[in-house]
């Protein structure tokens, strides 16, 4: 159950958040200052904190380098008053993840929490710990786009959703792979069912087994008490295999064994269990290429594989950019509570301008940080970032990212800009943390 940890001294205010962040399952602790907050962080691991930017010893942005320090896999998020965002602008500046204006919605605060614990790589929205929280099916925010490519993607969705074949989604980084398992799930008529996701990449080797199939109290030291797997969670529904490459070559063979036999043994029990679910995985990479280097099994790769789909990087989906962009800007305004209403022709013609390597992800964060700083109704070219302007399509020329090479000469360049900070360097290369200690993995680079 992720760890949250509230800092305010509006006690009415906390209990409220507390409690409803315990009726979403969250474990919540609340500490009205920032010295009892120092001593639980000091004391306690927290997957996520929210705290209030004015606190009555000080502000709590002076608290970020201490849990930074403490803590560093925490995300803090800042709870502001609308007159507060250049203080909760210096607070993402000094490396907390996100803030959020009071009064906010129950849906934003677990949006930006789901986020944050995404960021920090723990699959929060349909965590396991004894017991399985149901997906919320998202299809509201889902944009179709109308190029050719994004029109390919639809058909390709639609055709394959109704089945039971196992789909592999082949993309590069934030092009939208989870949001399209999402979307096959919630076409398919498992859709009442839950749809897990795991990150294959942040499931440490050691432990791989009882995170699949769970195990029984006992069974190791540390199982103080049952629990489900992924795959006992999905049953009857979707099991989504994010980055699928990064599994070890010994957890391959259980997952393998695990679909050919459709049953499964919690570690430590000699009860096997019948399973029936969808398999949906995602790769950033050329499996293939894996299985031509001995790195991933081949019966896996075809198991996996009864029908692949390419999602398209966005340089791809031409002008679907601007409904793409014009989406985030709605997203972003009522999340931080701001009223940009439009994108000036000039800025869109420099949106449309650039490569985007970070693709959807990196797009709907530049245009909340754009919007973030708008002072106006319209979003100029003034509030994008400078890299956006100046780094072109036509001067970032024939280098696709989607090449390695490429890529690993970018991901190195700014680990070294940023000291080999890997969030800073995450944030200069518009991925997730997750994503980069991936890739970081995948070019087997020694920092
Ligand atoms: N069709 C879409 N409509 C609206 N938003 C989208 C769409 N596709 C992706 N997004 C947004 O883009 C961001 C990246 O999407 P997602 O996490 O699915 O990408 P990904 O390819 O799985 O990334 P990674 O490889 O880093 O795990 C998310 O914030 C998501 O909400």
């Amino acid at each position: 159950m992720p760890k949250i940890l509230i800092i305010e001294d509006d006690t009415a205010f906390s209990q409220m958040l507390s409690r409803f962040l315990t009726r979403h399952q969250f474990a919540v602790t609340v500490s009205i200052s920032l010295r009892e907050a120092i001593s639980q962080i000091k004391t306690s691991f927290f997957d996520v904190i929210l705290s209030d930017v004015r606190l009555p010893e000080g502000d709590g942005v002076s608290l970020l380098s201490t849990i930074k320090k403490e803590s560093p896999r925490t995300q803090i998020i800042m709870m502001t008053g609308y007159a507060e965002v250049k203080t909760a602008v210096k607070a993402m500046k000094k490396g907390a993840f996100d803030y959020i204006s009071k009064p906010f919605t129950p849906d934003s605060i677990l949006e930006i929490i789901n986020d944050a614990l995404k960021n920090g790589g723990i699959e929060e929205k349909e965590r396991i710990d004894g017991e399985v929280v149901k997906a919320s099916p998202s299809t509201s925010d889902f944009i179709l786009g109308n190029s050719e490519s994004s029109i390919t993607l639809q058909n390709h969705v639609q055709l394959v959703a109704p089945t039971n074949m196992s789909v592999l989604l082949i993309g590069e980084s934030g092009t939208g792979k989870e949001v399209t398992a999402r979307a096959i799930h919630n076409t398919s008529s498992r859709k009442s069912k839950q749809f897990v996701a795991v990150d294959c990449g942040a499931v440490p080797k050691e432990i791989a087994s009882s995170e699949f199939f769970g195990h029984v109290k006992g069974s190791f030291t540390g199982a103080v008490e049952d629990k489900i797997g992924h795959f006992e969670a999905a049953n009857g529904g979707t099991l989504f295999l994010d980055e699928i490459g990064n599994l070890s070559y010994e957890n391959q063979i259980q997952l393998l064994r695990a679909l050919q036999e459709r049953r499964i043994k919690r570690v430590g029990s000699t009860q096997e269990i019948h399973v029936d679910l969808r398999i949906i995985s995602a790769t950033n990479e050329d499996l293939r290429k894996a299985v031509a280097e001995g790195r991933f099994r081949e019966d896996l790769y075809h198991r996996l594989n009864e029908f692949s789909i390419a999602i398209p990087a966005l340089r791809e989906r031409g002008n679907d950019l601007l409904q793409f962009a014009e989406a985030f800007l709605k997203k972003a305004n009522s999340e931080i509570g701001r009223e940009v209403v439009k994108i000036s022709e000039e800025a869109k013609t420099v949106l449309l301008n650039y490569a985007w390597p970070g693709n959807l992800r990196e797009l709907k964060n530049s245009i909340k940080r754009a919007v973030l700083f708008s002072e106006g109704a319209s979003l100029e070219i003034e509030v994008l970032p400078e890299h956006i302007k100046t780094k072109t399509k036509q001067n970032t020329e024939a280098k696709d990212f989607s090449k390695s090479s490429y890529e690993k000469e970018r991901i190195l360049k700014a680990l070294k800009q940023t000291n080999f900070n890997k969030s800073k360097a995450a944030e200069l290369l518009q991925m997730t943390r997750k994503t980069l200690y991936n890739k970081i993995n995948l070019y087997q680079l020694d920092v």
